[in-house]
């Protein structure tokens, strides 16, 4: 094998192994500088590989803002982002993205929607058929390879978004509100099956989310940020066990842990809606 071809496999393993995040003294105004809104004010987050990790706060805070930086959708201003593969600068293949509004392609099917990822992401054709099927079967959609997304739920839907970005393998996998348009009972059980997925395949998560009870039952660690700017106000350790399912909602740690947060979060909507007047 060739420097370059050996170089290739390095970059491309480095993509694929869970990695760490390290966030520093991060702000980021939208606008003219000196004029615009002050999004983000000074993050400071330290995310082990393999940990998931939870940004909650209220509506506005910043947390949609910090998941993009960490993407490298928008640039860095001020401060620094680096993960394994180093310093943040663009989007690479190490990072993946799962939206708030499933985002497929409403003129391609399931298979083709994942197949597309895979092309992208740079995989041959056997490869991309195998994994294609692979994470298909993953999230329950055997059988619905050839529906097109407007004849699945939105709950299907968004677990074919899960497949696409979970199937070209990024060591980091971020989702902002991915389960906000979905009722409650298809929500907590993506919840489960997307705490299964994540302990099987050992990614780094960074989940944005409102909701306390989804941060709580999801999270090892859980960074609260405080209404806009947004600020890091607490990080909280998630001390429960590993394999979580809805008994767990009755664990009375785990409601006391709610409650606590819940108390933190509070203040910071209460702010929230004070600035705003
Ligand atoms: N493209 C933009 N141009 C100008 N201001 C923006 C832009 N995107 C976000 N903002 C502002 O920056 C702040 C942070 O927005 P962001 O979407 O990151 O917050 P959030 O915590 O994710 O909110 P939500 O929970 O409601 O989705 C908000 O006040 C928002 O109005």
């Amino acid at each position: 094998m060739s420097a370059t071809q050996l170089a290739a496999t390095a970059r491309r393993q480095a993509a694929h192994a869970p990695s760490g995040i390290s966030v520093q003294d991060v702000s980021h105004t939208y606008g003219a500088r000196g004029a615009g809104t002050l999004a983000l004010d000074g993050i400071n987050i330290d995310i082990e590989d393999g940990e998931f990790h939870c940004l909650l706060g209220p509506s506005g805070c910043g947390k949609s803002t910090l998941l993009y930086l960490i993407g490298g959708f928008i640039p860095v201003q001020s401060g620094q982002i680096s993960t394994a593969t180093g310093r943040v600068t663009a989007p690479g293949p190490d990072r993946s993205i799962v939206f708030q509004n499933f985002a497929l392609f409403p003129w391609k099917t399931v298979r083709d929607n994942v197949l597309y990822g895979l092309k992208k992401a740079g995989f041959g054709p056997a490869e991309r058929a195998e994994r294609a099927q692979r994470y298909i079967d993953m999230v329950h959609l055997t059988g619905f390879e050839n529906a097109y997304p407007s004849q699945l739920s939105g709950g299907m839907q968004q677990r074919a978004a899960i497949a696409r970005t979970l199937a070209v393998d990024p060591g980091i996998l971020l989702m902002d509100e991915p389960f906000g348009a979905l009722d409650a009972q298809t929500r907590r059980v993506m919840q489960e099956e997307l705490r299964a997925i994540w302990r099987n395949s050992r990614k780094t998560v960074v989940f944005v989310t409102h909701d306390v009870q989804e941060a709580v039952f999801l999270a090892d660690r859980i960074s609260i940020m405080s209404a806009r700017p947004g600020r890091v106000q607490h990080v909280i350790d998630v001390n429960m066990p590993k394999d979580r399912d809805e008994t767990i909602l009755e664990n009375p740690e785990f409601i006391q842990l709610s409650e606590h947060i819940w108390r933190l979060v509070r203040e910071q909507a209460v702010a929230a809606t004070r600035g705003a007047h």
